[in-house]
């Protein structure tokens, strides 16, 4: 049975919305992140895995960065939270917050609690597809979205080489007085981050096996991040 995710060191998410990619992320990742978003029939998908690797599930609306499927999205992740594999949840802080997602029998405070039952860890997370905010809204960002989850989550989209350092160094801010995030500046001037991030605490990275089903700008692919995070980090 696929293991929880330990939540205080890195761990490498392959992510895919075909979680037939499994065997060949097992090499590589430590968990997969499941985009349910983005696959056909997720929670028929989610039925049938049998993979050793432990299940991140994301259902991203379109509103931050998702293509929302035609059904409940919330539904489908109290659903998914009950699979065995699944060993944490993606919610936006948005959604946390309470942002409207569509017609859905339970609310998010139910998904979070039946993620807590199942022991599954939330992942609060915060997209910027067109920029970084300024350095006092990360530090603020990133500390709703540390407390409103298990870890707190932040993407943003860097335009020039200061705004990756913005990044790094609220990261450094956030591990330094204690809390849990995992960060990342997507783009090409954000690049680098994807690897340097977790030196300075960053508990999540995100790659696909193959660098053309990337999920986000600027993603390394699976091998390349494994690398250079290994190479850069004292695990
Ligand atoms: O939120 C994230 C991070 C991400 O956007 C990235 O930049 O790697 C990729 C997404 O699949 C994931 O849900």
């Amino acid at each position: 049975m696929p293991s929880a995710l330990d939540l205080d060191s890195f761990t490498l998410c392959a992510s895919t919305a075909d979680l037939d990619e499994e065997p060949a992320a097992r090499e590589h990742a430590d968990c997969v992140e499941f985009r349910m978003d983005l696959a056909a029939d997720p929670l028929d998908a989610l039925a049938a895995y049998d993979g050793d690797l432990p299940l991140l599930v994301t259902n991203r609306p379109h509103w931050e960065g998702g293509e929302t499927a035609p059904y409940g999205r919330l539904d489908a992740l109290a659903t998914a939270v009950e699979h065995e594999a699944v060993a944490a949840v993606d919610v936006e802080l948005a959604t946390l917050r309470g942002r409207a997602t569509g017609t859905n029998e339970v609310t998010v405070a139910e998904v979070v609690a039946r993620a807590r039952e199942h022991d599954a860890a939330v992942v609060a997370s915060v997209h910027d597809f067109d920029g970084t905010p300024d350095s006092r809204t990360v530090d603020a960002l990133l500390r709703a979205a540390a407390t409103a989850g298990d870890i707190g989550k932040l993407a943003v989209t860097a335009r020039t080489s200061a705004e990756a350092l913005a990044v790094l160094s609220a990261t450094q801010r956030a591990t330094a007085r204690g809390d849990r995030v995992a960060t990342m500046a997507m783009g090409e001037a954000g690049r680098h981050t994807r690897a340097v991030a977790p030196v300075y605490g960053s508990r999540l990275g995100y790659a696909p096996v193959d660098a053309t089903d990337a999920t986000a700008p600027g993603q390394y692919d699976l091998s390349t991040l494994r690398r250079l995070v290994d190479d850069l980090s004292s695990r």
